[in-house]
């Protein structure tokens, strides 16, 4: 029987989708954006990396052909490989949001076409009204922020008079997201977490996607961090997915990284926490070990899109890319008769972009294993291709979203 590996690079787009013009995102290209500048000299940090873009795996897998296919431009400085193994692709995203629950979601072949309720990017995000019940319920003395920001500037801002205060920082984007942030120990991170739980509640008649708990630590402005107990708190995904199906049939879904509260715990039976992409890829590697036939191994590698696509930083967006391709050869050592590994993303968050949020793309598909044929499987119309090509994989019954590709 065969296994999957199933890897989200967190918002690594490859431009090109057909709507971007309606998200104000029409042009961006993370791949494109970040090759473009490591060409030109603008992707050096010393001590961190230098020159052009170097992907050899993932270019010996069909990256730079998808690149080119998926918007209309090879990505720049970066040599073709003399032979292009595996099966790779492109695929376009139905659900409305360009955020990360719709796109693991579609990617698991549950498309979100709903929309999600947004917070407004006015003077105040949230209502009075919703302050005022989340204060009682909490009882909390106020709340700090109530603004469209970036995490790490709003941190900066408010983290001290957050100290004093005993407030918590609310802040949103355009994801449908409540968030909050506050320190570790002043404020404590199992308060931090009740608190997200009873605005859970009070968001649900909203229809927002996630209340995601920012835990920090540090004294001052110039030290606070961000620490990886980072929590989201998902609603269920509107139909059940390639996960569920999977449990349904008797499999296990080991869930890595995030992946479990992408999916609020729904058709995950196994979560493995680490924190930064390197150590999620030592506990993908060893999750590798420990699969059994029939299994699917999920994992996201968050940092390209929280550390890097969201600061705009794009020599940091380049690296993480380059020790991640490092890796690779690692996955594929590890590899059996039957596995399958397929690799993509869930988003744009071209680091080039006006703005810190996510940009409407394309994401690419590259898929390899002992009994993978390399062939270009082109442009998909749905991430769920995605999911049903897993599911073909994996030997379970087709889902009612999506084409398997194999
Ligand atoms: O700026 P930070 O806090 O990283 O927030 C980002 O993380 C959120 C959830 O992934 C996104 O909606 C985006 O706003
Ligand atoms: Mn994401
Ligand atoms: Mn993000």
């Amino acid at each position: 029987m065969a296994r999957a590996f199933l890897f989200v690079l967190d918002s690594f787009g490859i431009g090109g989708a057909p709507d971007a013009l309606a998200y104000g995102d029409d042009g961006s290209n993370t791949l494109g954006h970040i090759a473009e500048f490591c060409a030109a000299g603008a992707g050096d940090r010393k001590g961190l990396r230098s020159g052009p873009l170097s992907l050899p795996n993932m270019s010996a897998l069909g990256l730079l052909s998808i690149a080119r296919l998926a918007s209309g431009r090879s990505p720049a400085g970066m040599p073709v490989p003399q032979r292009v193994f595996g099966l790779h692709g492109a695929a376009s995203e139905v659900s409305h949001g360009k955020d990360t629950p719709s796109g693991h979601w579609e990617i698991a072949g549950t498309p979100v076409m709903f929309d999600w309720g947004y917070f407004p990017a006015g003077e105040e995000a949230f209502s009075p009204e919703l302050v005022e019940a989340i204060c009682r319920e909490a009882e909390l003395p106020g709340i700090l922020g109530n603004c469209h920001a970036s995490g790490t500037e709003v941190i900066a801002r408010f983290g001290e008079e957050h100290i004093r205060t005993g407030k918590p920082i609310c802040y949103t984007s355009s994801d449908s997201v409540f968030q909050i942030a506050a320190h570790e120990t002043h404020f404590g991170i199992e308060r931090l977490l009740s608190l997200c739980q009873i605005v859970r509640r009070l968001v649900d008649p909203l229809n927002i996607g996630r209340v995601i708990a920012r835990p920090f630590v540090g004294e001052t402005t110039a030290t606070f961090e961000r620490t990886g107990n980072r929590r989201d708190y998902s609603v269920l995904p509107p139909e059940p997915t390639l996960l569920d199906r999977l449990v349904e049939a008797g499999r296990t879904v080991h869930a890595v990284g995030k992946i479990g509260d992408i999916f609020a715990h729904q058709g995950v039976s196994r979560v493995i926490k680490a924190n930064g992409n390197m150590a999620l890829m030592d506990a993908t590697l060893q999750v590798m070990d420990e699969a059994q036939d029939g299994d699917l191994v999920f994992s996201n590698f968050v940092d390209f899109d929280m550390l890097y696509g969201h600061r705009r930083d794009v020599p940091g967006y380049a690296a993480a890319l380059e020790a991640f391709d490092q890796r690779l050869p690692e996955v594929h050592r590890k590899l059996r008769p039957g596995d399958m590994v397929l690799m993509t993303a869930d988003h744009g968050c071209d680091p080039t972009w006006r703005g810190t949020d996510h940009t409407r793309e394309r994401v690419p598909i590259m898929a390899f294993g002992p009994g993978i044929k390399s062939r270009m499987v082109g442009i998909r119309n749905t991430y769920a291709d995605i999911g049903e090509t897993i599911a073909a994989h994996l030997g379970i019954p087709a889902g009612p979203h999506g084409r398997s590709f194999l």
